[in-house]
């Protein structure tokens, strides 16, 4: 929605657990100084293969029981009875998101959902856990590095990216799940056609355009704002920044000043 703020959601891309701790240790530590309400909540932090592969599940228990919220983003895409597997081991987990990708199709998303129910019910029975809210699930559509003429030429889908998108997240919408992984240039579309309840999640963030590494389908932070985005995900903007703590609390400044 227009003229609301985004949720930034961090991608802890790092090789170990260590180096994660480090980042969330001078997070902790700012909360500290500036006295944080014990209501005022904890920001976002993704977790993705790199970490997940090193540092294993109990990472996860770990930050969650630190009052983040987590959105492990493992990116399933496998036939139906084993993503519905992963999905109940993931939910058992207590994440807040995780993610799937559509072109895995309509049964293997339905799975994942089913999943998350069975996750949810023997998670109540044995609950180590620190939430029992339901997690969202979200469907990659295409990736961010892909632009039109890979998609056309080495994927083979003809047409434009924006349609290939706009298929996806309607068979993501038809299939129940609650958002889509998008670019931020694809929001807008997405939300006119299917709904501003239906959940983006956009990264290719850029805080200038100078520097797009492996992304293709780019915006700026106050861009993708602009454009109604639901949750930024940045990773290397923060993680690599020379001082990473400073940089994320300059980016949620600027993004608060941008609704002025
Ligand atoms: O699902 C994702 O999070 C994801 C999907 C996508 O299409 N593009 C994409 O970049 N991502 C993830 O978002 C993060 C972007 O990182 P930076 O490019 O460093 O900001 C990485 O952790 C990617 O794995």
């Amino acid at each position: 929605m227009k003229g609301r703020k985004s949720e930034v959601i961090i991608a802890l891309d790092y090789e170990n657990s260590d180096l994660a701790w480090s980042f969330i240790n001078h997070l902790e530590d700012s909360y500290s100084i500036s006295r944080m309400d014990r209501k005022t909540v904890k920001p976002w932090l993704k977790v993705g293969m790199q970490l997940y592969y090193a540092a294993g599940p109990a990472f996860i228990t770990d930050i969650k029981e630190k009052g983040y919220r987590v959105f492990l983003d493992l990116k399933l895409h496998d036939i139906p009875n084993t993503v519905k597997g992963a999905a109940q081991s993931i939910t058992q987990l207590g994440v807040d998101m995780f993610n799937v990708h559509c072109s895995g199709g309509s049964r293997m998303m339905e799975a994942a959902l089913e999943g998350i129910d069975k996750g949810l019910s023997s998670r109540s029975i044995s609950s180590t856990s620190s939430t029992d809210a339901t997690p969202l699930l979200i469907g990659v559509t295409q990736l961010t590095s892909t632009s039109k003429a890979m998609m056309n030429e080495e994927i083979r889908i003809i047409g434009e990216l924006e349609d290939s998108v706009l298929h996806y997240a309607s068979l993501t919408k038809n299939s129940g799940l609650s958002g889509v992984v998008c670019s931020p240039r694809e929001v807008e579309l997405v939300k006119s056609k299917l709904g501003m309840e239906f959940l983006t999640v956009t990264p290719g963030i850029r805080l200038s355009k100078e520097s797009q590494d492996d992304q293709v389908r780019i915006m700026t932070h106050l861009e993708a704002q602009q454009v109604g985005t639901d949750y930024m995900v940045i990773g290397r903007a923060i993680t690599q920044a020379e001082a990473p703590l400073e940089m994320y609390q300059r980016i949620m400044k600027e993004l608060e000043s941008g609704l002025g």
